[in-house]
């Protein structure tokens, strides 16, 4: 079982150079994201992709995307039962319990991403 203890620091800490800082063009509001989180597309972003990160990116978010829409078929199909037997589409207590997994992995961050899978998959409460 998960813990509670996930920080929520966000994902880039310190790792900007000089030049990212130069080139950056960010939009922090300070809501605590981190630093060198620029949006611009300088030098660094070129570099790496060059060395092969955003290619990694690509595959990643494409499986990631698989996994939602193997998730949903799952989903509808747990629902599509629950309905047949004159249960309801929702079941509140699954989805608090799927809501405190992804808060404990991620961070409040993961409550919202939860919050969205849930949606995708049964759609809007
Ligand atoms: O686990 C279930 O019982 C489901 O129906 C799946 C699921 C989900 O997508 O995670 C969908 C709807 C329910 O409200 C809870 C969870």
């Amino acid at each position: 079982m998960s813990t509670d203890t996930a920080t929520d620091t966000g994902p880039v800490t310190g790792s900007g150079t000089a030049a990212d800082t130069a080139a950056s063009t960010s939009t922090s509001t300070g809501t605590g994201t981190g630093t060198g989180t620029g949006t611009g597309s300088g030098e660094t972003a070129d570099a790496q992709d060059a060395a092969g990160a955003r290619p990694r990116i690509d595959e990643l978010d494409a499986r990631i995307i698989a996994l939602v829409q193997e998730r949903r078929t799952v989903s509808a199909g747990i629902q599509q039962a629950r309905i047949a037997a004159g249960g309801t589409r929702v079941h509140l207590a699954r989805e608090m319990e799927i809501l405190d997994r992804y808060r404990g992995e991620l961070g409040r961050h993961g409550t919202q991403l939860a919050m969205t899978l849930l949606t995708l998959c049964r759609g809007r409460l």
